[in-house]
């Protein structure tokens, strides 16, 4: 089955280490720690966990309002967050690598160079054969030490070109292939264009010479002449097309790689944990949900109308809503002006960040039951953020278990809720209220996880490892053996 799943999301060792104090002082907070999740197409998963694991570091770096601290994120297969420090690192070693092999290629060729420079004494009668070899060989050497040069400076420009394409479009592999194609244009045009010149000049030399006396033969001769020069014209004119289409190309690949990403980050949305905070309390529910479709160019207000409209009736609201502020709704309303404004640039993925933590219990389930009904008419794909496990449980697909900004536990729904493994996933669902008055009256204390005493890891540290199929569990090969026999209890 898991052959078949199209990816959304995949998140690669992640990590968000906040800075804290200064100079001597300074510290790191590492809210998220190195986290790596995949999210298919058209499923819930949510991101589970106490309060200040770092959940919400997690969504809002992905949504890229935090510059990560380390490791990639791709979204629809396209890269959006970056790990500028490791490409820097990887690339540091290959110039060092391609470098010290070019100044080995170097050396060897000025070793034969001083060779060449004894047989020239010995052979004294190949002087210029050899004087020619000399040079071609100098040239060679020089090239090398050229080509060594240009790739310090290609270094320089690869080094930050995933953070800016507009200051480093040279470092990008289609820069390179644009100009090489222009290139190779170049030598042919060039090389027909001179040859055509040549061909003209020759040929109105010849004409000068012709005598005028057989008109016939004359004209013809001159009509020739002509269409030699307006094909050497031509061929110069290709020749400066060539350049002026190779700027093109360039201008037009600096466009795309810098709206690219602006272009696909829109499909991915985030809906906030706040419905206060989150809605600015000076502008109509119109404003609110159309700044989205502005800042992504629509200027048609025709159009914007219609489609705030269209949002604010696939959430439950009515038109009439518009010309209002946020303050003269409820709570759950006003999440749903929320979701209007994430929904209405047509997203593919959405992050609700605990949507309903703040909203009033009798109106959970309808915020709940959009959001589904979104995944099932539109195909939305979300990452629930969330601390209630009661609703992670009705509500997603699969989920992952954070605790100090790492996942220890992550995987299918059915399986972690049937089968939880790591402690922490235990103690987080020992603590679930029960609907039952006397349960809860006689829980007594909920079992606190406590790292120390739940692991031993002084000989092996843990690694997140497959216990059975979308089943996954941060642990050391001991506690990996304790899992495997439990799952297949
Ligand atoms: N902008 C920030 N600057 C510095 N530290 C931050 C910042 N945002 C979050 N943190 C810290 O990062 C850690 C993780 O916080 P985060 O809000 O991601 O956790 P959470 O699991 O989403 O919690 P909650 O459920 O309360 O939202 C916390 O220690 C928090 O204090």
């Amino acid at each position: 089955m898991s052959e078949k799943r199209e990816e959304i999301l995949r998140v690669e060792n992640l990590k968000q280490h906040f800075k804290l104090g200064s100079g001597r002082n300074k510290m790191y907070n590492k809210a998220v720690d190195g986290v790596s999740f995949t999210i298919y197409k058209g499923e819930v998963f949510s991101l589970v966990g106490e309060s200040g694991c770092g959940k919400t570091t997690t969504g809002r770096t992905i949504i890229k309002l935090y510059n990560s601290s380390g490791g990639e994120a791709f979204f629809h297969g396209t890269r959006i967050v970056s790990d500028v420090k490791a490409a820097k690192k990887q690339h540091k070693e290959n110039m060092k690598r391609a470098k010290s092999a070019k100044i080995e290629e170097a050396e060897k060729l000025q070793e034969a160079l001083e060779n060449q420079v004894i047989n020239k004494e010995l052979h004294a009668e190949k002087t210029d054969e050899i004087n020619a070899q000399y040079e071609k060989e100098k040239n060679a050497s020089l090239e090398v030490f050229r080509l060594a040069k240009r790739d310090k400076k290609f270094e320089k420009n690869v080094s930050d070109h995933a953070v800016d394409a507009k200051k480093n479009l040279k470092s990008f592999p289609e820069y390179v292939e644009i100009n090489k194609k222009y290139d190779d244009l170049k030598v042919d045009l060039k090389k027909e264009a001179d040859q055509l010149k040549e061909e003209a000049a020759q040929s109105k030399k010849a004409l000068a010479e012709m005598s005028k006396e057989n008109k016939d033969v004359y004209q013809q001769a001159k009509k020739a002449h002509q269409a030699l020069v307006e094909k050497a014209d031509n061929a110069v004119k290709e020749l400066k097309l060539n350049g002026i289409r190779r700027k093109q190309d360039l201008s037009s690949l600096q466009y795309n790689l810098i709206h690219e990403n602006k272009l696909l980050m829109r499909r991915m949305q985030m809906i906030f944990q706040d419905p206060i905070a989150s809605l600015n309390p000076r502008m109509t529910v119109k404003e609110i949900i159309a700044e989205g479709l502005r800042i992504n160019g629509y200027k048609n207000e025709k159009v914007i109308d219609d489609k705030v409209k269209d949002a604010l009736k696939t959430v439950g609201l009515v038109p009439e809503h518009a010309s209002r502020y946020p303050h003269e709704f409820s709570g759950g309303q006003r999440q749903r002006i929320g979701i209007a404004r994430a929904l209405v640039v047509e997203p593919s993925f959405i992050i609700a960040d605990e949507p309903i933590s703040a909203l009033d219990v009798s109106i959970r389930a309808q915020v709940i039951n959009l959001l589904n009904d979104l995944r099932e008419e539109k195909g939305i794909t979300i990452m629930f953020i969330a601390h209630d496990l009661s609703v992670v449980k009705y509500f997603s697909d699969r989920l992952a278990v954070m605790y100090f900004g790492k996942i220890v536990e992550i995987g299918n729904k059915d399986k972690i809720f049937d089968n939880p493994m790591h402690p922490y996933t235990l103690s987080l669902m020992a603590s679930i209220p029960q609907p039952d008055p006397l349960f809860e009256q006689q829980r007594g204390k909920t079992h606190r996880y406590s790292p120390q005493d739940e692991h031993d890891y002084s000989k092996e540290g843990p690694t997140l490892r497959e216990i059975e199929e979308d089943h996954f569990v941060l642990c050391n090969t001991e506690e990996y053996k304790k899992y495997k026999k439990q799952a297949t209890k």
